[in-house]
């Protein structure tokens, strides 16, 4: 029997009412898997109506997150670029996020990982207070950056990445590749530089703040390694050649918290993928 993907009066109001008792999202999409509901559907309806219903997010002095038009947006379920049709699987509303299948052919992920893997090193995080890169247990990984438009190869992908980003491609950083072995894991964070902390300045200062982000999955990972969003109860499994984007940064310079964050533990096997983060202003 055909799976269910589209939403009925009843269920919408049982899902409102279950938000609002305060059951998790996620038990909520189990019920509705059970009950024969598509289960990429079943996400992406309970998140949206969650983050329609949650609370306002403290923002520095008190203040909440202020949503805006969205910079993501595509309508329908392909966005067509110069060189490659994409395809929306699901989205959430507050934040803006959209799981993406075909960004990359099977190809260009295994090229990307036969261009890296020659420079790959242990990845970093930029230390809160010095600003500096350091090597920190919460990131076990292994990384390397391509530099804008670094080969023909790369500049085909930076433009279509900025095409589907709907953002500049010289506001964006150069792609970064990581490899987590079995076991690795990026533990939730922001993408964002936190304002108050003394080591973002420097950051800041090039491009301003970070206000979207592609995550793409260079291969099919064994068991594991999703990218979660603990605050929505959102979990990304990764495929060959999809990606999630994500977007936290307004016209205000606000930044959205809802967005925080990781890369779950890889169980099995490993896990390849391919970060762009864009800039408010030209990068670099
Ligand atoms: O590994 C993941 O799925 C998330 C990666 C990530 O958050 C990042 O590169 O900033
Ligand atoms: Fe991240």
């Amino acid at each position: 029997m055909d799976r269910i993907t589209h939403l009925s009066p009843d269920w919408q109001g049982w899902i409102s009412d279950n938000l609002q008792r305060g059951c998790t999202p996620m038990s909520l999409v189990e019920v509705m898997v059970e009950k024969n509901f598509e289960p990429m559907f079943a996400n992406a309806v309970v998140f949206q109506l969650s983050s329609n219903a949650a609370q306002p997010v403290p923002q520095g002095a008190g203040a909440a997150y202020r949503y805006e038009a969205p910079r993501f947006n595509h309508e329908g379920n392909v966005i067509r670029t110069a060189d490659r049709d994409v395809r929306i699987v699901s989205r959430v509303g507050q934040p803006v996020i959209a799981v993406l299948d075909g960004l990359l052919s099977e190809e260009e992920c295994d090229e990307l990982i036969r261009q890296s893997e020659r420079k790959l090193e242990r990845s970093t995080i930029v230390d809160p207070q010095t600003g500096k890169h350091e090597v920190i247990a919460d990131r076990t990984s292994f990384g390397t950056f391509f530099t804008l438009n670094e080969n023909d190869f790369i500049a085909k992908l930076d433009a279509r990445i900025a095409a589907v980003m709907n953002w500049p491609i010289e506001n964006g950083e150069g792609i970064q590749i990581l490899n987590y072995k079995t076991a690795g894991e990026y533990k939730p964070h922001y993408d964002y530089f936190p304002v108050a902390d003394p080591g973002s300045q420097a950051h800041l200062a090039n491009g301003g703040q970070r206000v979207s982000t592609m995550v793409m999955y260079l291969n099919d990972v064994d068991a594991g390694g999703e990218t979660i969003f603990p605050e929505l109860g959102l979990s990304v499994a990764p495929k060959k050649g999809s990606a999630v984007y994500f977007e936290y940064t307004n016209s205000h310079s606000e930044v959205d918290p809802l967005t925080l964050h990781g890369g779950a533990p890889v169980t099995a096997g490993e896990k390849w993928i391919a970060t762009k983060w864009m800039r408010q202003r030209r990068f670099g």
